[in-house]
C-alpha cells in the first residue's frame, strides 16, 4: 500500500516509472507507442515526444510488443538484441473487458557495467549457440529487418506502412520491382515482423536453379531416388522452412513442371519428394519476387494462371530509385556509412557535386547500382569525401546532358513520351494494362497519346 494515502502517488509513480533503471514502454492494440519512459528513451536515444503515436518497430529495434498486443500471448525473459547488445524483455499484453487492448513491455538491467559484464558472457553462448544452429540450418535466417530499409519519401512510407499491416498473418505476398530496388529486403523484413520470426526463413532463387534440379531443390528427395543422390536424402527448401516463411525469388522463371507441385503445397499443405510413395504434411508462408510482367507470362501461358492469383493475395510494389529521388541522398549516406564501417576507412560524405550527379541519374540498376557505385568510390578516392573523379563517368555524361537541355518542360516531355512507348511495347499495345503499369488512369493514358499523337 502507498504510505498516506497516496500523497505521495506522483513522486512514487515517477520514481518507478521514469526514473527507475527498468525501461518500460506501452504499445496500444495495433502496435503504436502510447508511452514510454524516460531511461528508455535515454537508452534508445531518442525524444520523448517525437515517440508516441509512432509504430514500434520504427522506434525500437527487432521488438515483438505488436505481435503480443496481436496475439496477447505474453513473452517473458525474452532475449532481444538492441543497439549492439543483447537485453532481457518481459512483453505483457493487457486486457479490459476481455479484450486485448495493448501491452507492456520492460527491459531489465541493472546497471551499465553489470549488464556488459553478463552480456559479454551471454554473448559468448549466444556465439557458440548461433555456430550450431548455422551449421544445422544452414544459415536460414532472415537477415534484415524494416529498420535496415531506408527511405523516407512518401512511396517508400507508404511501402512500409503496408509492409507492417500485412507481416502479421499468413497470407501470401508478392512483391514487385525492377532489379535492386530491394524486394529481398523487403521479404527478410515481412518474416522479421511476423509470428513466424523464429522461425526458418528460407530463400530459393527461382533462376538460379537448373530445371531438372528444381524440384529435389524445393521438395527434397529420398535416398536412392536417383544415380548420385545423397544417403539418407535430402530435405527440400520447403521442409527447410517449415514454421517459416520460404521466399521464392524471380518467380517468374520458375519452370510450369514446378508451378504445379508449387501450387500444391500451398493449397493442400502436402509436398512429395523426389522418390518419395508419400505426401508429407508442410506449413510454409509463400512470399515471391518478381521483376518480370507476370500479366504477360500468363498471356503467354508459361506462367500457370491459379498459381499467380494464389501468390498475389498482397502485392508489394517497390518504386523504382528515379521515381524517389529524395530518398537518394539518404540512402547514399547510410550506405556510405555501412561501407565504410566494414572496410575501416574514413570517409564521412559526399562533394556537392556529386549529390547532384546522384540526383539526375536514372539509376537503371536501382539500389543495388547506387552500392556498388559507391562501393568502388570508396576504394578509389583519396580523400575523406567523395569526388567527382571517384564516380563513374556514365553518372556524369547523364548530369552534362541535362545541363545542355537545360529546359524542364521539354525534358520532362520527351521523358513522358518515351515511357508511354516503353509502357505500351512491354505490354504489346494493351492501353488498359499499360495505363496499370504506369498507374495512371486509361483516360489519362489516351489524353497523352494523343498529346504525343503515338
Ligand atoms: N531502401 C533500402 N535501404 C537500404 N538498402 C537498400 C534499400 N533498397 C535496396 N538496398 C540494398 O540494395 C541491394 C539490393 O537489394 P535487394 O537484393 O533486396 O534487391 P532486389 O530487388 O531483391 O534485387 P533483384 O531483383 O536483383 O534480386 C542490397 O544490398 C540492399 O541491401
Amino acid at each position: 500500500m502507498f504510505p498516506q494515502d497516496n500523497d505521495y502517488k506522483d513522486e512514487i509513480f515517477k520514481t518507478v516509472f521514469e526514473d527507475a533503471y527498468h525501461c518500460f514502454v506501452v504499445v496500444d492494440r495495433h502496435g503504436f507507442v502510447t508511452y514510454m519512459n524516460n531511461s528508455y528513451c535515454q537508452f534508445l536515444n531518442v525524444d520523448k515526444d517525437s515517440v508516441i503515436g509512432q509504430h514500434v518497430t520504427d522506434v525500437i529495434e527487432n521488438s515483438r510488443m505488436h505481435i503480443v498486443a496481436e496475439t496477447g500471448i505474453e513473452e517473458i525473459a525474452d532475449l532481444q538484441y538492441i543497439r549492439g547488445n543483447h537485453m532481457i524483455a518481459n512483453r505483457i499484453p493487457v486486457r479490459a473487458n476481455g479484450e486485448i487492448v495493448g501491452a507492456v513491455g520492460t527491459v531489465l538491467f541493472r546497471d551499465t557495467q553489470e549488464w556488459m559484464s553478463m552480456n559479454s558472457h551471454i554473448k559468448d553462448l549466444l556465439l557458440e549457440l548461433e555456430q550450431f544452429r548455422k551449421q544445422k540450418r544452414g544459415q536460414f535466417e532472415a537477415t534484415y529487418s524494416l529498420h535496415d530499409i531506408v527511405g523516407s519519401s512518401e512511396k517508400m512510407s507508404e511501402l512500409k506502412e503496408k509492409v507492417k499491416r500485412i507481416a502479421t498473418g499468413d497470407v501470401s505476398v508478392l512483391i514487385r520491382g525492377e532489379s535492386g530496388t530491394g524486394k529481398e529486403l523487403i521479404a527478410h523484413s515481412i518474416h522479421h515482423l511476423s509470428e513466424r520470426n523464429t522461425k526458418p526463413f528460407v530463400k530459393v532463387n527461382c533462376a538460379a536453379i537448373p530445371e531438372h534440379l528444381l524440384e529435389s531443390e524445393l521438395f527434397g528427395y529420398q535416398e536412392g531416388a536417383f544415380t548420385g543422390a545423397k544417403k539418407g536424402g535430402k530435405p527440400g527448401k520447403f521442409q527447410l522452412a517449415d514454421g517459416g516463411t520460404l521466399f521464392l525469388d524471380e518467380i517468374g522463371d520458375m519452370p510450369l513442371s514446378a508451378q504445379v507441385k508449387i501450387l500444391r503445397a500451398l493449397q493442400e499443405g502436402e509436398i512429395e519428394s523426389v522418390g518419395s510413395t508419400h505426401l508429407d504434411k508442410v506449413d510454409v508462408r509463400i512470399i515471391a519476387a518478381t521483376n518480370q510482367p507476370l500479366e504477360e507470362l500468363l498471356k503467354k501461358q508459361t506462367f500457370r494462371e491459379d498459381l499467380f492469383y494464389r501468390i498475389n493475395v498482397v502485392q508489394l510494389q517497390i518504386p523504382a530509385l528515379r521515381d524517389r529521388p529524395e530518398d537518394i541522398p539518404v540512402l547514399a549516406k547510410y550506405m556510405l556509412h555501412t561501407i565504410t564501417q566494414r572496410t575501416g576507412k574514413r570517409i564521412d560524405d559526399f562533394n556537392k557535386e556529386v549529390f547532384s550527379c546522384f540526383q539526375t541519374y536514372e539509376w537503371p540498376g536501382n539500389a543495388r547500382e547506387l552500392e556498388n557505385v559507391i562501393e568502388s568510390a570508396v576504394y578509389l578516392t583519396n580523400s575523406e569525401c567523395i569526388q567527382m573523379e571517384d564516380i563513374p563517368d556514365r553518372l556524369k555524361r547523364e548530369n552534362k546532358n541535362l545541363d545542355k537541355v537545360g529546359n524542364l518542360k521539354q525534358l520532362m516531355a520527351d521523358f513522358e513520351k518515351k515511357t508511354i512507348v516503353q509502357a505500351l511495347s512491354n505490354t504489346s499495345g494493351d492501353k488498359q494494362k499499360a495505363a496499370e503499369l504506369l498507374q495512371i488512369g486509361k483516360s489519362s493514358l489516351y489524353e497523352k497519346i494523343h498529346k504525343y499523337q503515338l
